[in-house]
């Protein structure tokens, strides 16, 4: 499996890089940065810290098209948007990891799937695929008694709020206790907002510093609260997983397909 990867000189796109390089049975095909950086022609291992690759950096996905089956991205939502439409055109897998997208795009990622294999997921770590499963099982078990609060932490240049990973954590937990989290969820109280209601589902959110990624959800009642939390500690732990999403991706028929596939938790 040849990888491209988008966003080569960002946060995720370096670890990205160094994962690929690690991994068996994939390699570095090309590794893209925006139109015009001053990065285009730089080596893309030095940038990502692990020495030479003999892989320039290029800023058009046209160009080099013929040196990847699958893209990795974890960029911005309208960017992803663009590459999945390159790839659906092409039939080229696309593992995404960008959060942030609205409904509609979410749609659009649907039909695209129909002639591209698409692993979409808002946390690629094996860790955090586990507690979606966990959270299912407590929420089962617990039931209306118990308030359900999410609150997520990550560094001073997120964008998106909340984290794409809090709000699957909210789907999984409203789904379990057969809610609709577009109905029944809260984000950031403030002001005169009265007793909490029994079914709502809150967020909260925190940005400082260089968190990588904490989440932490409350099942509260009388008298004890359960709170389940992942944190992770280094961006490795998802660009393993996203370059294991893309080596899994190999073969696979056209399809919309999420981390608890390619870890085998459905
Ligand atoms: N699913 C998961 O497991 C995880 C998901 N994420 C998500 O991944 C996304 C990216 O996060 P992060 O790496 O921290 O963000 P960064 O801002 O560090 O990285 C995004 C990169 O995309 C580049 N970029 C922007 N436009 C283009 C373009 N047209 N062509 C090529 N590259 C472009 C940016 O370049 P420049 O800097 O020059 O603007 C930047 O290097 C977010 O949505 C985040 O939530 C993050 C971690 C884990
Ligand atoms: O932007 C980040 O950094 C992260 N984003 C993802 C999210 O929105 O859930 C995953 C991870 O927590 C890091």
């Amino acid at each position: 499996m040849r990888i491209a990867i988008i966003g080569a000189s960002g946060r995720m796109g370096k670890n990205l890089i160094q994962a690929t390089v690690e991994a068996e049975g994939v390699e570095l095909g090309a590794a893209l940065v925006k139109p015009g950086s001053s990065l285009v022609g730089a080596d893309a291992g030095e940038i990502a810290g692990v020495g030479k690759l003999g892989i320039m950096l290029v800023d058009s996905i046209e160009a080099c098209k013929d040196d990847f089956d699958v893209l990795i991205d974890f960029t911005s939502p309208s960017l992803t948007m663009e590459n999945v439409a390159f790839c659906s055109s092409y039939n080229k897998a696309i593992v995404i990891g960008t959060t942030g997208l609205t409904d509609e795009q979410k749609n659009e990622l649907e039909c695209a799937a129909n002639q591209a294999p698409i692993v979409f997921a808002p946390n690629m770590s094996v860790g955090v695929n586990l507690t979606l499963k966990l959270l299912a099982t407590a929420a089962k078990i617990l039931g209306d008694d118990y308030d359900v609060e999410i609150v997520e932490a990550h560094h001073r240049h997120k964008v998106d709020s909340p984290s794409g990973t809090a709000l699957r954590m909210g789907e999984v937990v409203a789904e379990a206790l057969g809610r609709d989290l577009k109905e029944c969820a809260v984000y950031g109280r403030e002001g005169q907002i009265g007793p909490r209601t029994q079914k709502e589902i809150g967020f909260e959110t925190i940005r400082a510093g260089d968190v990588v990624g904490d989440h932490s959800v409350w099942f509260a009642t009388e008298g004890e609260r359960i709170e389940i939390v992942h944190k992770a500690s280094s961006r490795m732990t998802f660009a393993k997983g996203a370059v294991r999403a893309a080596n899994w991706l190999s073969g696979k028929q056209n399809g919309l397909y999420d981390m608890q596939d390619v870890l085998n938790l459905k």
